[in-house]
C-alpha cells in the first residue's frame, strides 16, 4: 500500500486505558475495535478479506502478520475508517463509525514510509495535523515540543527531513501522529525499511510510548521477531482469500528488553508464530483464485 500519514483526529470519545491494563497488555479491557464478519471485495473482484472477525481491547498491542497480499493493510485501513467494507461491520469504542465520528475519534495512522513534506522543517511537519484542525497558540507549541521530545527529536525541530536518517524520519512521522494525542495507533509496517539496529531501537521506543501513554496499538509487520517482541497478541492471516487464521497470545510481561530477545520464552513464541505463519502461507498457496466467486 502506498504510504503517507493520515491523522483523522478530533477530540476523544474514548477513555484512557487503565495503568493495570496497559502494564499487562491485558486482553480484558473495553473493546476499542470490533471487526465483525467483514468481507472486502475490491472492484476488480479481489477478495481482500473474507469473514474477518477481530476484537482489539483497550491497552492491547496487536500485530497483524501474514504473507504478502493477505489483506493486512486492507484490514488496517478499514480499522481506521479509511476504506469501506463490502459486508460486515466495524465498531469503534463499541459504536458505529458514524456515531463515533460525530463525537470525535482519537486515532492516528502511521504508514510504511515517513512521507514528510520535504520542503518543510521537522516542526512544521509535526504541526501538520494541528494546522489541519486550525489549532494554534502556546498549547499547540507545547504539544509539538512534547511529541518531539518523546520520540527523541528535541533539538531537531528546525532540520529538514533530508538532514535526518531514515530512523529519525520515522520518529518525526510518529511525532506527527502523537501531537494529536491519540489513544489508538494504527501502524502499517512502519519500520520495514530500516536496518535491524534502528528497528530494534524504535521497537523499544514504541513499546515505552505505548506503556507511558496508555495507547492501544494495531501494528502490521512481516517480521515474526518484531511481532513477538512487541505484541500482547499476534494475529496471523492467510491470503487468497485474505482471512484471519490464528490468534496467538504472547503471554510475557512488559516492559520487555534485550534480555527478552535472547530468552527461551522469546524463542518458543517465535517458533510457535513461525509455524502458524507457515501454515497460513501453505493455505494461501493451496487455494485458488482471488476472485469474487471465492468469497
Ligand atoms: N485498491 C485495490 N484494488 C484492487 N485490489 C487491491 C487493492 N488494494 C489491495 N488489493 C489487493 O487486495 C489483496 C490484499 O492487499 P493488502 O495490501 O491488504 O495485503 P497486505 O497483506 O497488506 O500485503 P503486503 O504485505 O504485500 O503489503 C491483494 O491481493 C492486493 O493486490
Amino acid at each position: 500500500m502506498t504510504s503517507s500519514i493520515v491523522t483523522p483526529l478530533k477530540p476523544a470519545a474514548a477513555e484512557p486505558a487503565s495503568e493495570d491494563a496497559v502494564k499487562a497488555g491485558a486482553s480484558n479491557g473495553r473493546p476499542v475495535l470490533q471487526v465483525e464478519g467483514v468481507n472486502k471485495i475490491y472492484a476488480n473482484g479481489t477478495v481482500a478479506l473474507k469473514g474477518a472477525d477481530l476484537t482489539v481491547r483497550q491497552g492491547e498491542f496487536v500485530s497483524l502478520l501474514g504473507p504478502s497480499g493477505c489483506g493486512k493493510s486492507t484490514l488496517l485501513r478499514i480499522m481506521a475508517g479509511l476504506g469501506d467494507v463490502t459486508t460486515g461491520s466495524v465498531k469503534f469504542w463499541e459504536q458505529d463509525y458514524g456515531v463515533v465520528g460525530d463525537k470525535g475519534r482519537k486515532l492516528a495512522f502511521v504508514f510504511q514510509n515517513a512521507t514528510l513534506m520535504p520542503w518543510a522543517r521537522v516542526r512544521k511537519n509535526v504541526r501538520l495535523p494541528l494546522d489541519l484542525e486550525h489549532q494554534s497558540g502556546p498549547d499547540t507549541e507545547q504539544k509539538i515540543d512534547q511529541a518531539l521530545e518523546m520520540v527523541g527529536l528535541k533539538g531537531f525541530d528546525q532540520s529538514f527531513p533530508r538532514e535526518l536518517s531514515g530512523g529519525m524520519q520515522m520518529r518525526a512521522s510518529i511525532a506527527r501522529a502523537m501531537v494529536t494525542e491519540p489513544n489508538l495507533l494504527l501502524m502499517d509496517e512502519p519500520f520495514g525499511a530500516l536496518d535491524e539496529m534502528t528497528r530494534n531501537k524504535l521497537n523499544d521506543d514504541v513499546l515505552k510510548l505505548w506503556q507511558k501513554n496508555g495507547w492501544t496499538i494495531v501494528f502490521v509487520t512481516h517480521s515474526v521477531y518484531e511481532a513477538v517482541y512487541l505484541s500482547s497478541r499476534v494475529v496471523v492471516m492467510a491470503a487468497r482469500p485474505g482471512r484471519i487464521v490464528d490468534d496467538i497470545k504472547i503471554d510475557q510481561p512488559f516492559p520487555r528488553n534485550a534480555d527478552f530477545r535472547v530468552s527461551t520464552e522469546f524463542a518458543g513464541y517465535c517458533r510457535q508464530v513461525s509455524q502458524a505463519l507457515e501454515r497460513a502461507s501453505a493455505m494461501g498457496a493451496s487455494t485458488g483464485a482471488t476472485q469474487e466467486k471465492s468469497a
